[in-house]
């Protein structure tokens, strides 16, 4: 269980994050979402005891992630893809980290072949292509087998086939009771991936959701009606009990009636219309509006 409670973080005269509380809990994926500056690199940073918080905790199963004993086997992260020593092979990489964490070594053959890189576990972390790096960090977080991962935008630069990849991972892992908070800017991506989502902007929560409400929500869909005599038509819905908004561009939009009534509606009504269509507004819009004035 992952727990942020009034985190804050200063750089200087930036605040990174803001006052930022959320829980993480087992069994499903918590996608982490934000734009570019948000602050979820540094919220998972805090997590990892990377960085002190200026402010409010940052807990991993109720501790900070300085007093876990093995913290390897409390939590695997996969952050910068690329921190490994370039001349290290794969398999000594991982051999370091297991046995400064009492991991026994057959453990290390294991997440190789979970991740699929036991084939080049003698080749040296810089011959690494950006997928295979992204992959041994992976095998890195799963080498304790902790009932917490974090996850760093771990699809980046990532081919489509290791998209899926990881994403069937992040599914297969929470399936089996694991905390998993993963972070990414693409609120498309989140839609495959997560269950549940936690929205930042300027550091500050946005909203703390399941995937499902967040779509039900913010994926309405609209009528939307082009007349050169919208009053018009407005009134007439209106007197059929319809309510219609002004859109842009000199557009009626009507919500909460299926396109049969207001077809029909504005046929009796004899106002030209130069369109009627129904109209459905994307996740990604829906995540840019409720970011929008955060970035
Ligand atoms: N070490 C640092 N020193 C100064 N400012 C920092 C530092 N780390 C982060 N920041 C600033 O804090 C803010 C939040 O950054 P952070 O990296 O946490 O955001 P993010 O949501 O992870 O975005 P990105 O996806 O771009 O990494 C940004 O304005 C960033 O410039």
């Amino acid at each position: 269980m992952i727990e942020v409670r009034d985190l804050t973080k200063r750089y200087g005269d930036t605040v990174a994050v803001d006052g930022l509380s959320f829980g993480v809990k087992p069994g499903q994926v918590t996608g982490f979402l934000g734009p570019n500056g948000a602050g979820k690199s540094t919220t998972m940073r805090a997590l990892l005891g990377l960085t002190r918080p200026t402010r409010g905790a940052a807990l991993i199963g109720g501790r900070p992630y300085r007093e876990l004993a093995e913290p390897l086997r409390q939590v695997g992260a996969l952050l910068e893809a690329r921190a490994v020593h370039p001349g290290r092979t794969s398999y000594h990489h991982l051999l370091g980290l297991a046995r400064s964490n009492r991991i026994p070594e057959s453990r290390v053959r294991e997440v190789l072949e979970t991740v699929g890189l036991d084939g080049v576990r003698r080749r040296r972390a810089g011959a690494l292509s950006l997928g295979m790096a992204q992959r041994l960090g992976v095998a890195a977080a799963l080498l304790g087998d902790p009932p917490v991962l974090l996850l760093d935008e771990p699809v980046n630069g990532l081919d489509p086939e290791g998209i899926r990849w990881i994403r069937d991972l992040m599914k297969r892992l929470a399936a089996k009771g694991r905390t998993i908070l993963v972070s990414s800017h693409l609120m498309s991506e989140m839609a495959l991936t997560a269950d549940h989502l936690i929205v930042v902007g300027k550091g500050r929560l946005l909203a703390d959701t399941s995937v499902e409400a967040f779509i039900a929500t913010n994926s309405r869909s609209y009528i939307r009606i082009r007349t050169p005599e919208p009053e018009r038509l407005r009134d007439v819905l209106a007197g059929a009990g319809v309510r219609a908004d002004s859109g842009p561009d000199a557009t009626l939009e009507v919500t909460g009636a299926p396109v049969e009534t207001v077809g029909a509606l504005v046929a009796r009504s004899r106002v030209t219309v130069h369109e009627v269509s129904v109209q459905s507004a994307s996740l990604e819009e829906a995540f840019m509006r409720l970011t929008g004035g955060a970035e």
